[in-house]
């Protein structure tokens, strides 16, 4: 998933990084997955649901059937070739794309969102960002619906986001502006973010560096978690490697996941948690040669990532030998956007489709769902337990009710008196039963 400011250039991107991809199917005929998100949530077997729980209800859905009279890009009617090229337009509503690649010797089935730039007033920033957020939560809930089926279906797709290249702007701010601070930190805890400052054509090699230090900074001072190709214990691992000690030659390396500052921490303190932990370690399966672990601290060090989209639609661009690349041409010279002395859009490109894939989806996987999972099953938890207190309320305050309304009946026996208006049910307190307004655990 892309996201970030309206004009950084999320659409080029993936327009770059569609035409870098090796496609399974001829033409890239492909299923725009916002229908397929429809599809996934009228089939998600109520009848064999154990539970009450309602299908989850895509936040997409009605961008996808949207009109979008102005034609602009990602009307969710075009396919993705169709959104891959054309004149480039403000995107109005975000734009999945299924598709099937072929990356190495594998087979891989690739989403790709793009969202609408960020753009307005804080109040509408952040209702946008509502949008993305509600985007992502409606991905887990279509794992969570799919674990919660007593036969579930072993053909399920995996719908989470694995990551999110967050756009930073470079045109008036070094470092984080106050709403990229305010975004990353609501995304930062559904999506594994990774920063990318866009249009790095436009920077010389001194703007980058600072730029790149400012944004690190910048979030370091704020708690916001990018995904870390190497964390800081891995990176002391590689020294020790690096300094020759042959103790840590091939040390296993527990799975980073945002949080891994404890671990950091962890290092500077006890010896002996340390070494209880390096034991643990030697149980994790996990192995990290040291070839892996300098590919993870070169990724480390490139972030974030610079990168440049190749020109728009129609613009062939040729190197020095005639062949014809992905790039920018500028009266002294041309740029090659796969060229990594030029950008990092090739280190990124691999490590997304080929080495750290599996560990963006095991994180989202095994953190991000699972925090979400557990969040929402404690919400219901509550909810259930409030509906239940006030059922019992209710209950209560009916039977007081109905013994004081009998009370008085026996007085106008006694007294044969008319009175006792004030205990007649004025109908304030609803009874209880189906049409209550109180929502009960099987309404939930
Ligand atoms: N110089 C330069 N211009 C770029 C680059 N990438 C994109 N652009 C230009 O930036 C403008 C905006 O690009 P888009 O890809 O539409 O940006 P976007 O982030 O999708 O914008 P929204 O749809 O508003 O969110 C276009 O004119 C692009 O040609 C780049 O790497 N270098």
């Amino acid at each position: 998933m892309v996201a970030g400011n309206s004009g950084l250039g999320k659409t080029s991107f993936i327009r770059t990084l569609f035409g870098t991809l090796k496609l399974r199917t001829r033409g890239g005929a492909l299923k725009n997955k916002a229908s397929m998100a429809k599809f996934a949530s009228s089939d998600s077997g109520a009848s064999e649901d154990q539970g009450s729980e309602k299908s989850p209800t895509s936040p997409v859905e009605s961008s996808a059937s949207t009109q979008n009279g102005n034609g602009t890009k990602a009307s969710g009617t075009k396919d993705s070739v169709g959104y891959a090229t054309g004149k480039l337009e403000r995107t109005l509503n975000s734009f999945e794309t299924l598709l099937e690649i072929d990356e190495g010797n594998e087979k891989i089935n690739l989403t790709l969102v793009d969202t609408p730039g960020f753009v307005g007033t804080d109040d509408v920033i952040d209702a946008h960002c509502d949008e993305i957020l509600a985007y992502l939560e409606y991905q887990f809930d279509l794992t969570l619906a799919e674990e919660r089926k007593v036969r579930r279906n072993p053909k399920a797709t995996d719908n989470q986001i694995h990551a999110c290249l967050y756009f930073l702007d470079h045109s008036g701010t070094s470092g984080l502006s106050e709403a990229d601070i305010r975004i990353l930190k609501r995304l930062g805890t559904r999506v594994n973010l990774i920063p990318v400052i866009s249009r790095a054509d436009t920077l010389t090699r001194t703007q980058t560096k600072k730029m790149k230090q400012a944004i690190l900074k910048d979030a370091a001072q704020h708690q916001i978690n990018f995904f870390q190709f190497l964390s800081p214990k891995l990176a002391q691992r590689l020294l020790a490697q690096q300094q020759g000690d042959g103790e840590h030659h091939k040390k296993r390396a527990s799975r980073q996941g945002p949080g891994d500052d404890e671990e950091a921490e962890e290092l500077g303190g006890n010896d002996e948690e340390e070494e209880e932990e390096e034991e643990e370690d030697d149980d994790d399966e996990d192995d990290w040669d040291p070839e892996t672990l300098e590919e993870k601290a070169r990724l480390q060090s490139l972030t974030p990532f610079t990168v440049i989209a190749q020109e728009e639609d129609g613009v062939e661009i040729r190197d020095s030998n005639g062949k014809l690349i992905q790039g920018r041409e500028f009266p002294w010279g041309v740029l090659n956007c796969m060229d990594s002395q030029h950008c990092d859009l090739n280190g990124l490109r691999s490590a997304l489709l080929s080495s750290h894939r599996q560990e963006l989806k095991e994180i989202t996987y095994g953190y991000f769902y699972e925090k979400y999972r557990t969040e929402k099953l404690l919400a219901r938890t509550k909810s259930q337990h409030i509906a239940h207190q006030q059922q019992q309320q209710l209950r209560q305050m009916q039977q007081q009710q109905q013994r004081q309304q009998q009370q008085p009946h026996h007085h106008q026996q006694k007294n044969g008196s008319a009175g006792g208006t004030h205990l007649r049910n004025n109908g304030a307190i609803p009874t209880v039963g189906p049409s209550s307004p109180i929502a009960g655990p099987w309404e939930e």
